[in-house]
């Protein structure tokens, strides 16, 4: 049985401070992570602290990115060991932000990924998609290779580590979620992809994850959903109040 994720995004927001006293006010009033799993990815400068906060919680931390090295001379990086040894559970990797902005291609983002199992982490590997795709009726091709690529080589072991999260550029921050229907599409073609590249039970086991514009008022619909196991959220993530609500949604 998959355990669905509710999983936070806080992007390039917060400070360490802020951060902790987020973690302070809701790490109290999570369900237990075999129920439910709670993760919140914060700014690389906040991981330490929110890991030192959330000590004896249900609350996974989670990082937005890291390097496909442990060391060397890679200014400005973060090693994949460094934040397993520091307590980091998951990582995000491939986010659209990072291979929009930061020209992350698929090669990197396997890497990426590669590197994050050997260290311990849990890739949180996204998806996207554009509106313009699905108008040419092209998102299907998009999709399934962007996994064939992004997964490539990767043992079963390994895949049943990853979870997935289907991420539409334009849901992303405009809010405007995908329908109901076309977020489990993206989820469904992931599933696809990993039961094509491996087999019906290792697919059965992976997690896949829909993001972009989740709020309290969609995340039932969409949760609602057999090929959606939970939600990675931005914008709604940033206040814990709502943090809650789409805990107990
Ligand atoms: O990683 C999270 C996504 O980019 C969604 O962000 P959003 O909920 O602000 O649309």
């Amino acid at each position: 049985m998959r355990v669905p994720i509710i999983a936070g995004n806080w992007k390039m927001h917060k400070t360490v401070a802020e951060s902790v006293d987020f973690v302070n006010q809701v790490k109290d009033q999570l369900p237990p992570a075999n129920e439910l799993e709670t993760a919140l990815a914060g700014p690389t400068l906040s991981l330490v602290s929110m890991h030192n906060a959330a000590i004896g919680s249900p609350l996974k931390i989670a990082a937005e990115n890291c390097y496909y090295q442990n060391e060397g001379a890679y200014t400005g990086e973060t090693s994949p060991l460094a934040l397993y040894q520091a307590g980091i559970h998951h990582v995000i990797l491939g986010h659209s932000e990072r291979r929009r902005y930061f020209h992350e291609t698929d090669e990197i983002i396997n890497k990426k990924i590669k590197a994050a199992l050997a260290a311990g982490l849990c890739p949180i590997v996204c998806c996207d998609d554009t509106m313009g795709r699905r108008v040419a009726g092209s998102q299907v091709h998009w999709v399934v290779n962007r996994i064939l690529l992004d997964a490539q080589g990767l043992s079963a072991d390994d895949i049943c580590r990853v979870t997935f999260a289907y991420e539409p550029n334009w849901a992303i921050g405009t809010g405007q979620s995908a329908d109901p229907s076309q977020a489990a599409e993206g989820c469904y073609l992931i599933r696809q992809t990993i039961s094509y590249m491996y087999n019906r039970d290792v697919a059965d086991n992976v997690r896949i994850l829909y993001g972009g514009s989740v709020t309290t008022d969609n995340i039932h619909q969409l949760m609602n959903n057999r090929d959606i196991d939970g939600v990675l959220v931005g914008g709604a993530s940033l206040d814990p109040q709502t943090f809650l609500q789409l805990v107990n949604h």
